[in-house]
């Protein structure tokens, strides 16, 4: 079959999940999870950090096989035994992060993540038929163009056109929008939602942002705990009833005021210069001061030096030239001085850039301070008793969802990674506070922690870089706005006075 010239499947798909139980070991991720997704419908799913999401749509799509319980596809029972069994009903899914190979160009791509591609492609034909298939998408994207060079925005519309070029009619996207603007994200999911409503195509959608779920979505099912917890029309309820929902009885954190002068310049940039992993300039002649008590912002889109930047200051990459001060002194970034100067680090990914995923929990969260007193004496005799302790409070403290303080961090979710981290990164005193998107992945209530945790560091007076790809929660936190184009910062502003459209702008490089 040569997929261009047949045209774009009609016919989208419902899927039923009934009574779905999904145990892990000991532990019950799913228990008898129901959700009904009606065919050429938008539905959203809901649920806190850890609520049983990822695993749901992984049974679903067969990465996973449920301890109990089944799939309907289009109303008939369906054994999905691994993802290319659920590829062939018609199901698709598209993730948070890009799959497409970045070396390839847009074409390559799409032609060759088909099952069919023959061992020798005529690309002449291939192209014209995919300029066919493009000319019915509601996309466009660039089909000559290398992966690597073109933006996020249209990277995911690709990871989306890729879906439907291989025909899927039940497409399950996970957080979609956490890598795009706000604008970007509106205008993917708003040419979604008219293929969903000329019926070509139904949509799972998992996300934690509730804009997207009232702009969007007709349907939406909320899990907590693992188990059902509600589901409706979207047009009879509110964000508060579906935050109720998700949460139940916990209180979410409230977010302490913004109390407190802002002090002396405590981490001072001159003219910081750093190269990229391919040895371009990324960050360019950076210089920037954060006060005691002062919450400094960076906005930009991804990829324009932030990474770099922070990168500098946790030592992980060697300045090209410029200095940093801390308090006045020279810093190079040794853990000494990270010590000294009581300076703490929320990175990016932090399972990856921050934990060490096989080792426990507890472990993870002790790191910081397991070879000092009151755990460690004389720097060699590790006392595992009392960092155990410490852990154990951290956990409770930070509403940490972890089976056992023995669980390896590698196994729980994305938002209680962050919590780990938070709770080790915040839970001592701190003098300067680096965060690189620290929300990311989050649900609202981890969210609402987060935040209020970097005010409360701020109202003691830290200094504070927050880099963020989320101007909602720049304006939210920051005293200061600063952007950054192409590795250099420019544009600042008070965040009392700062004008959206402005910032847009020049996040834009205009
Ligand atoms: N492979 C696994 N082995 C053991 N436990 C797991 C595994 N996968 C998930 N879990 C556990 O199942 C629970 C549900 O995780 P899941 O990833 O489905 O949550 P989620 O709702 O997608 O969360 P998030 O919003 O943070 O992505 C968590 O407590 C997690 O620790």
């Amino acid at each position: 079959m040569i997929i261009g010239e047949t045209p774009l499947p009609s016919g989208a798909l419902g899927v039923d999940v009934v009574a779905m139980t999904m145990r892990f070991g000991g532990f019950t991720a799913l228990d008898n999870v129901e959700l009904k997704v009606r065919p050429g419908s938008f539905h959203a799913l809901l649920g806190e950090n850890g609520a049983g999401k990822s695993t749901l749509v992984k049974c679903i799509m067969g990465y996973y096989r449920a301890t109990q319980g089944g799939v309907l596809v289009g109303g008939r029972e369906q054994a999905i035994a691994n993802p290319k069994e659920a590829h062939a009903l018609g199901l698709g899914m598209v993730y948070q992060h890009f799959t497409l190979v970045p070396a390839m160009t847009v074409a390559e791509n799409l032609v060759l993540a088909r099952d069919d591609v023959p061992a020798v492609v005529d690309w002449t034909k291939e192209k014209k038929l995919l300029a066919a298939f493009l000319s019915r998408m509601p996309f466009k994207v660039p089909l000559d163009a290398k992966v690597s060079d073109i933006s996020a925005g249209e990277r995911q519309k690709c990871e989306i056109l890729k879906q439907l070029y291989l025909k899927r009619r039940f497409l399950i996207l996970d957080e979609p929008t956490s890598v795009l603007t706000p604008g970007e994200a509106d205008e993917v999911l708003g040419m979604l939602r008219a293929m969903v409503v000329a019926g070509d195509l139904t949509i799972l959608m998992i996300t934690h942002k509730f804009r997207e779920v009232m702009a969007f979505a007709d349907d939406v099912t909320i899990l907590r705990r693992g188990k059902l917890a509600g589901h409706g029309r979207v047009a009879d309820l509110t964000p508060d009833d579906m935050a109720r929902t998700m949460i139940g009885a916990e209180q979410l954190t409230v977010q302490p005021p913004r109390v407190g002068e802002v002090g002396e310049p405590r981490l001072e940039l001159t003219k910081l210069t750093a190269l990229d992993d391919a040895g371009a300039i990324a960050v360019h002649g950076v210089s920037l001061a954060v006060r005691g008590g002062e919450i400094v912002g960076i906005a930009g889109v991804s990829g324009n030096g932030q990474r770099q930047l922070v990168e500098v200051l946790a030592g992980q990459r060697e300045a090209e030239s410029g200095e940093i001060h801390i308090r006045g002194d020279l810093y190079s970034a040794s853990r000494k001085e990270m010590r000294r100067h009581k300076m703490s680090l929320l990175p990016e990914e932090p399972l990856k850039n921050a934990c060490v995923g096989g080792m426990s929990v507890a472990d993870n969260i002790a790191f910081r301070e397991f070879d000092r007193a009151p755990f460690a004496s004389g720097g060699w005799w590790l006392n595992r008793s009392a960092f155990r302790k410490d852990a154990e409070r951290k956990i409770g403290l930070y509403k940490i969802k972890t089976r056992t303080p023995d669980t390896p961090i590698s196994a729980l979710s994305g938002g209680n990674v962050q919590r780990a981290v938070l709770a080790r990164e915040l839970g001592g005193e701190v003098e300067v506070l680096i965060a690189a998107n620290p929300c990311f992945g989050l649900d609202f209530a981890a969210v609402a922690q987060i935040h209020a945790e970097i005010m409360a560091a701020r109202n003691r007076g830290a200094a504070v870089l927050l880099v963020s790809e989320d101007l909602d929660e720049l304006l939210e936190l920051s005293d200061r706005l600063v952007v950054m184009f192409h590795g250099q910062l420019v544009h600042e502003a008070r965040a009392s006075e700062a004008n959206l459209t402005e910032i847009g702008r020049h996040m834009a490089g205009h």
